[in-house]
């Protein structure tokens, strides 16, 4: 049985439609794209008993947040073997037959825990060539089946989650919020970990599709390992950059949520995936708080009203379902 999502197939007008008239009035094709140098920490430094040390490598953190969005951290406490391992058990999982992962409580998940394209796309930009596990964190241990693909995303979420509070901490600090918020809003079983696979593209040569179209997270802070295909883009300044991969590197980006709490310092920056010809495999953790947590800004004056997570993913999804895009922290600009 075949493993691939009937991608062409199911979406065989769409795909005709868009590809031609698009063709045709040559527009929304790829921009030309260069690997960015996105700022790297080496977080060793942040546990060094040198002080000058130590506040360098925090200005790094801070900066690359208030000005990319996104940094890559190395040292980061997850070995490179570790992350191989992960993504050896991931391949696996989604080499099972298409039928049996589209099958209600596929591996004990909850509905949606496997995702495949996008069945409401109604034009080639809303569309993403990529199948993807999405999983709540507390959902990992009752996972059935693939023993080691659990134990497996059981350590990476739990390296990923201490990462992700050192890392929130340091920014936190720097905009006047406590760390207490986040250990009083973000219990480890908040948040969420997706397994993403891009499968090769016959029309990645059309540069008009994207492996995953362009969004922010819904989340505080997100802990991603891509493979060494590439393709993860970001944008800065109106300008897609590409984040060349890196084996020993996690790539950390900010999402929307800190981008409210901290009054617009940082940046939860758009990204995408464009497809390519080769198979691409990537993990991301995403550092979320518990629904009824409240997200508020700090900063005179407050550019976005007061919002719980539930509310803020509740507007996203409804937004999603009318608009095709999720329009996300603007709803709630003040
Ligand atoms: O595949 C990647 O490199 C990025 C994935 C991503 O942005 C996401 O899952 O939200
Ligand atoms: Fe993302």
């Amino acid at each position: 049985m075949d493993s691939e999502p009937p991608f062409e197939e199911t979406y065989k007008t769409l795909l005709q439609n868009s590809l031609n008239t698009m063709e045709v009035k040559g527009t929304d094709k790829f921009d030309i794209v260069e690997d960015c140098n996105l700022p790297l920490a080496n977080l060793i430094h942040i546990r060094s008993d040198d002080q000058l040390e130590r506040e360098s490598c925090i200005r790094e953190i801070v900066e690359a947040a208030r000005n990319w969005g996104f940094f890559q951290v190395v040292n980061h406490g997850i070995s490179i073997q570790e992350l191989e391992t992960l993504k050896i058990e991931q391949k696996k999982v989604f080499q099972q037959p298409f039928e049996k992962k589209i099958q209600n409580k596929f591996l004990n998940l909850s509905s949606n825990g496997y995702r495949w394209g996008n069945q409401k796309a109604t034009c080639l930009k809303q569309f993403s060539w990529s199948e993807a596990f999405h999983l709540s964190v507390k959902d990992i241990s009752s996972m059935t089946e693939c023993n080691n693909l659990r134990l497996t995303m059981e350590r990476f979420a739990r390296a990923a989650s201490g990462l992700a509070e050192t890392l929130v901490e340091i920014l936190a600090e720097n905009v006047g919020v406590k760390f207490t918020y986040f250990q009083e809003n973000c219990p480890p079983s908040s948040s969420f970990l997706r397994l993403n696979r891009y499968p090769p593209c016959p029309f990645s040569s059309s540069e008009l599709v994207c492996g995953l179209i362009p969004h922010t997270d819904t989340d505080f802070l997100s802990v991603v390992y891509q493979d060494r295909i590439g393709g993860l883009q970001l944008l800065k300044d109106g300008r897609w950059f590409g984040v060349k991969p890196n084996p020993e590197a996690l790539i950390i980006n900010i999402g929307d949520l800190f981008q409210a709490l901290s009054n617009g310092v940082y940046k939860s920056v758009k990204h995408r995936v464009v497809a390519t010809q080769f198979e691409r495999f990537s993990a991301a953790y995403f550092y979320c708080p518990a629904n009824e947590a409240m997200v508020e800004s700090h900063g005179q004056p407050a550019i976005y009203r007061k919002f719980s997570f539930k509310e803020y993913k509740q507007q996203s999804q409804k937004d999603v379902e009318e608009t095709g895009s999720k329009v996300g922290l603007q709803r709630f600009l003040l």
